[in-house]
C-alpha cells in the first residue's frame, strides 16, 4: 500500500489549480441515469470515487467516454454519460459498500425504472450515517420501501411517483439530492421544505433544470419541482472543489506561506474564508481564485459546523491540524457527525494538544509539531495529518493513502508545485 512521506518546514508559496468538487460530481453523475441522451460533463475531478462512481454506472448500463489526459494538469476531465436503457436496477454491496455516495443512485433509478434495489450503505468512520431520510423523501412521493438482506427495495406507483411535499427534520445534503432527482420526474408538483442549501445541491438544480428539470426556490431552503415528463440530454460543468480549495488555505496557514487558488469559488466559502481571517490570514478575490496568505502565529478560533451556509464539517480536521499550532487554545464543535474526531489521536501523536468532550475538542495551540507514522480512517481526517506534516519538524509518514485519493486530485504534485517536500511511496 502507498504512504505519503512529507518533510514539513517549509513554508508554501504559489499557484495550486483547484479541481471540480468530488461531492457535486457524485450527485451529478447519477443525473444520466434520468435520461436515454447524453450527459456531458465538463471539470470531473481525476478521483477514485469519481472512478468508482462511473464503474457503478456501468453495471447499471449507462456507456461512459472519459475525455482528458492524466498529463494535463489544469483541465479537468470531461465524461459523456448515456443510459439508453438501464440494464440493471440494483446497486450491489461491493459497489455502495466502498462509496457511500452510491445511495444516490437510488432516486434517479426509481424515477427511471419504477423500481430500484440498492445495498444499505451502513455506517463509517465519521458517523452512523443512516438513510431514513433518503427512504421518507422517497415514501413521500408514492414509493413503498422494503428492507430485506442488507437491501433497500423502494417500487413507484403503477403510473410512476407522484408529487408531493417533503419536509425534512434534519437537514440532509444526500436525502435532498436524492429527493429532487426523483421528483423531477413525478407527476405533478413537489415541494422540499428544510431543504440542504450547500452549494452542490445548488449545482445539482441548475444541472436537472438544464437537463429540462422545473426546479425552483434554488440557494434556498425550499425547492419547489414541476415534475416533467422526460429529461434531455446537456452539457454540465462540475462546480470548484471548495474542500479542496479550503484544505489548501489551511496548508498556507499552517505553513506560513501564500497561495492562489486558482479557480476556488469564494462565493461558496464564505463560513471557511470568515474562519481564515478570524485566524489571521489575509484572503483576497483575485479575478480568478483567491489568495490566502499566512500573518505570523495563527490566532486561536471557536467555531462549529453546521449545515451551509455555516461552517462545513468537511473542513473541521483540516482546521483543527491548523489550530494545533495556533497561539491560544481553541473550541471546535462537531454538530453534524457523531464520531468524526478520529484524527485526535493521530495529530497528538504529532504533538497537539488535543481533549475531546463529547462534541467539542479543546485544541490548546503547541509551539511545534514533530513528524511520524500516522494513519487515519477518513478523507478529511488523513488531509489533517498531510497539513500537520507539512508544518512538523522531521519526516511524517501518512498511511492508508487511499483515503486521500478519495477526495484529492493529485495532492503531491499540487504540493511539491509549491514547494512541499512530499511523495508518495509505494510498499516494496
Ligand atoms: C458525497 C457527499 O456529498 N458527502 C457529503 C454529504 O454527506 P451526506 O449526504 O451523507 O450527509 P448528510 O447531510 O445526509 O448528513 C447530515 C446529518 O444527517 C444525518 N442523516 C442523514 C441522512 C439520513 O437519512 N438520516 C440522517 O439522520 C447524518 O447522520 C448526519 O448527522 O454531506 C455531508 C454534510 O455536509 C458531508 O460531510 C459529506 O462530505
Ligand atoms: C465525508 C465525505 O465524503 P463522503 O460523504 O463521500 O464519505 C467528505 O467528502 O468529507
Amino acid at each position: 500500500m502507498d504512504k505519503i512521506l512529507i518533510r514539513g518546514g517549509t513554508p508554501l508559496n504559489g499557484r495550486i489549480p483547484i479541481s471540480g468538487a468530488k461531492n457535486a460530481a457524485l450527485t451529478l453523475m447519477p443525473c444520466a441515469l434520468l435520461t436515454d441522451e447524453i450527459l456531458e460533463l465538463q471539470n470531473l475531478p481525476r478521483l477514485a470515487d469519481v472512478d468508482s462512481f462511473m464503474h457503478l454506472l456501468n453495471q447499471l448500463g449507462v456507456s461512459t467516454m472519459v475525455k482528458g489526459a492524466k498529463t494535463d494538469s489544469v483541465a479537468g476531465r470531461v465524461m459523456t454519460m448515456k443510459a439508453a436503457n438501464l440494464v440493471s436496477t440494483v446497486a450491489p454491496y461491493d459497489m455502495v459498500r466502498k462509496m457511500r455516495a452510491s445511495i444516490l443512485v437510488l432516486g434517479p433509478i426509481l424515477a427511471r425504472a419504477g423500481e430500484a434495489t440498492v445495498s444499505l450503505p451502513g455506517g463509517c468512520a465519521i458517523g452512523n450515517r443512516p438513510i431514513d431520510l433518503h427512504l421518507k423523501a422517497l415514501q413521500a412521493l408514492g414509493a413503498e420501501i422494503e428492507l430485506a438482506a442488507g437491501y433497500v427495495k423502494a417500487t413507484a406507483p403503477k403510473g410512476g411517483l407522484v408529487g408531493g411535499t417533503i419536509s425534512f427534520p434534519v437537514v440532509s445534503v444526500g436525502a435532498t439530492e436524492n429527493a429532487l432527482m426523483a421528483a423531477v420526474l413525478a407527476k405533478g408538483t413537489t415541494v422540499i421544505e428544510n431543504a440542504a442549501r450547500e452549494p452542490e445541491i445548488t449545482d445539482l438544480a441548475m444541472c436537472l433544470n438544464a437537463m429540462g428539470a422545473r426546479i425552483t426556490g434554488l440557494r434556498s431552503d425550499t425547492l419547489t419541482i414541476e415534475g416533467v415528463e422526460k429529461l434531455h440530454g446537456a452539457t454540465y460543468r462540475v462546480m470548484p472543489d471548495r474542500i479542496e480549495a479550503g484544505s489548501y488555505a489551511c496548508a498556507a496557514m499552517i505553513t506560513g506561506g501564500s497561495l492562489e487558488l486558482v479557480g476556488a469559488d469564494g462565493d461558496s466559502m464564505h463560513a471557511i474564508l470568515a474562519g481564515l481571517r478570524d485566524a489571521g490570514g489575509t484572503v483576497e478575490q483575485l479575478g480568478d481564485g483567491i489568495r490566502v496568505t499566512a500573518n505570523g502565529a495563527t490566532k486561536p478560533l471557536s467555531l462549529s459546523t453546521a449545515p451551509f451556509p455555516a461552517f462545513p464539517t468537511d473542513m473541521q480536521a483540516q482546521f483543527m491540524a491548523m489550530l494545533a499550532l495556533a497561539d491560544g487554545t481553541s473550541l471546535l464543535t462537531e454538530t453534524i457527525f457523531e464520531n468524526r474526531y478520529m484524527h485526535v489521536p493521530e495529530l497528538s501523536r504529532m504533538g497537539a494538544d488535543i481533549e475531546v468532550r463529547g462534541r467539542s475538542a479543546v485544541v490548546r495551540g503547541v509551539d511545534h509539531l514533530v513528524g511520524a507514522p500516522v494513519m487515519a480512517t477518513d478523507l478529511r481526517a488523513s488531509m489533517s495529518l498531510v497539513l500537520a506534516g507539512l508544518a512538523a519538524r522531521g519526516e511524517t509518514q501518512v498511511n492508508r493513502v487511499y483515503h486521500l485519493d478519495r477526495g484529492y486530485e493529485r495532492l503531491e504534485e499540487k504540493l511539491s508545485a509549491v514547494g512541499a517536500d512530499i511523495e508518495r511511496v509505494g510498499d516494496g
